[in-house]
């Protein structure tokens, strides 16, 4: 196994390096280091998705990636073009890195330095000041609690920061329990090298709000970014798609703005498979089920495993396409019925669309998306509260039938409502004003369902329309698609 591997390797190293250079001498020349780089700094302000972009030449898992790779050249391209801190492997064997990499890359850019490497010996921390590192990777997988809060102290003692990389929710609880500020979710089992590009949606519900979350591996193209604004992640770790990419400054690019600043689609009200399969083919964010038994979307909870199941887009998604994430959409249900209909249908959010307050949506057990009507400057007012215990506000048309009637909001409340939180906008969106709408309230998300429909039915074509003229019409399409 590739961990087993590369640990034994890095015993058989290190018993070399310490006799080379004793620990003691080791420390001397860590503590004359100047003081590291302020990585908490790098990664101001919070609400934004930074980028830790990797000087990488290969990987065991992909072999060599960038073979006539200048380490210093790309780094300080990285630096130019917007990353907020440089990673540099410096394992040898596996990655073809180097600790000379790292301090000429060090004393070349001025943002802090990673030492990404396999760290399982306190040899190993005071080796990355003494590099120049102002920050390193730990893994949960190859440490016990024990080395994990001993070699993280470390760090923290050298002033360094460190990043804590996990691969489960255990490895999650454990990272939290040794005090990790900055934690990392490694889609890619490095035990296996099996990517599993639902782990940060799974897990992050876990992960303490206020610390760092860093989403690692297999981040390529413009819908993986727009993923990672889902998880509200403080950062993305990108080697292969840079080092590998025939225009790093573009692909920089594509991943910040996507990140940052890509629009999400929700199509609402799904309740058969030609209509799941069009928003999954089209490249929706998020599907809408509506657990409201008036509306003609109405699909009974019991009723949506089995179409899942059948929706052949949806349950085979293609190679590297990544599901979109399900809302269940209740109207003044109780709260105990609500999380019963989370676990059945695994429903990821909540769209709460009636009268329920902000004390009710704590109660819920997935991150609750309130719908608002806003019918004057004043209703501005009612966001303070929902704000902070909603995961996102959702402006919709005020209507006696709560939603999903084809009308269209206040824009202008709206964009006013979009200046101070990430909002989605509803209410009788198509695909002949969405432009406008992106354009007039920047959004952070739209919600469509009477729009692409004809006869009250889903039409794939409207469908399709749709989303491709929100990725048109945002700051960031599609470009970078695999
Ligand atoms: O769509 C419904 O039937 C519905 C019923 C009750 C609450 C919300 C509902 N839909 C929401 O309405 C908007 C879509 O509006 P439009 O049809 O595009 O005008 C969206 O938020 C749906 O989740």
């Amino acid at each position: 196994m590739f961990l087993d591997k590369i640990v034994e390797q890095t015993r058989k190293d290190l018993i070399q390096r310490k006799a080379e250079l004793p620990l003691e001498q080791l420390q001397q020349l860590a503590l004359e280091q100047p003081r590291p780089r302020d990585v908490l700094e790098a990664f101001e302000p919070r609400d934004k998705i930074h980028l830790i972009a990797e000087v990488k030449r290969a990987s065991p898992s992909k072999g060599i990636l960038a073979p006539d790779l200048d380490p210093v050249e790309t780094a300080l391209l990285y630096e130019r073009n917007g990353a907020s801190v440089i990673s540099v492997l410096t394992e040898p064997h596996f990655f073809l890195g180097s600790p000379e990499y790292l301090t000429a890359i060090k004393n070349a850019v001025s943002i802090p330095v990673l030492r990404k490497d396999f760290i399982i010996d306190e040899y190993q921390v005071y080796e990355a000041r003494a590099w120049g590192a102002d920050m390193i990777l730990l893994i949960c997988a190859i440490l016990d609690d024990q080395q994990l809060r001993l070699l993280h102290q470390r760090a923290n003692a050298l002033r360094m920061r460190v990043l804590v990389e996990v691969h489960s929710r255990e490895e999650a609880q454990r990272a939290i329990d040794a005090g990790a500020m900055i934690i990392g979710v490694n889609s890619r089992d490095l035990a296996s090298f099996e990517m599993n590009p639902y782990l940060l949606r799974d897990i992050r519900e876990m992960l303490p709000r206020n610390q760092i979350i860093v989403a690692e591996s297999g981040i390529h193209t413009g819908a993986d970014v727009r993923r990672l604004s889902r998880y509200d992640v403080q950062a993305m770790l990108v080697g292969e798609s840079l080092v590998v990419s025939n225009n790093i400054p573009d692909q920089i690019d594509m991943l910040l703005q996507g990140a940052n600043h890509s629009t999400q689609v929700k199509i609402c009200g799904l309740h058969d498979t030609a209509g799941i399969n069009a928003a999954v083919d089209a490249g929706a964010d998020l599907l809408g089920l509506i657990f409201y038994e008036p509306s003609h979307r109405y699909i009974a909870p019991e009723q949506v495993p089995a179409l899942l199941k059948a929706s052949q887009s949806y349950s085979q998604s293609a190679s590297g396409q990544v599901r979109p994430d399900l809302v269940g959409v209740f109207v003044n249900k109780d709260a105990s019925y609500i999380n019963d209909v989370v676990e059945q249908v695994g429903l990821h959010y909540v769209q709460l669309h009636g009268n329920e307050s902000p004390e009710f949506c704590q109660q819920i057990k997935r991150p609750v998306i309130k719908a608002l009507s806003l019918k004057e400057q004043a209703d501005l007012s009612l966001m303070a509260a929902y704000q902070k215990v909603a995961w996102r506000l959702l402006i919709d048309t005020p209507t006696p039938n709560w939603g999903g009637t084809g009308l269209t909001s206040n824009w202008e409340l709206a964009r006013q409502a979009a200046q101070h939180s990430k909002i989605i906008l509803a209410g009788g969106l198509t695909v002949e004003n969405v432009s406008a709408a992106i354009q007039q309230v920047q959004p952070w998300g739209l919600d469509v369902s009477s729009g692409v429909e004809t006869n009250k039915q889903k039409d794939i074509h409207k469908i399709a329309a749709f989303v491709a003229q929100v990725r048109s019409s945002s700051i960031v399409g599609e470009q970078g698609r695999r």
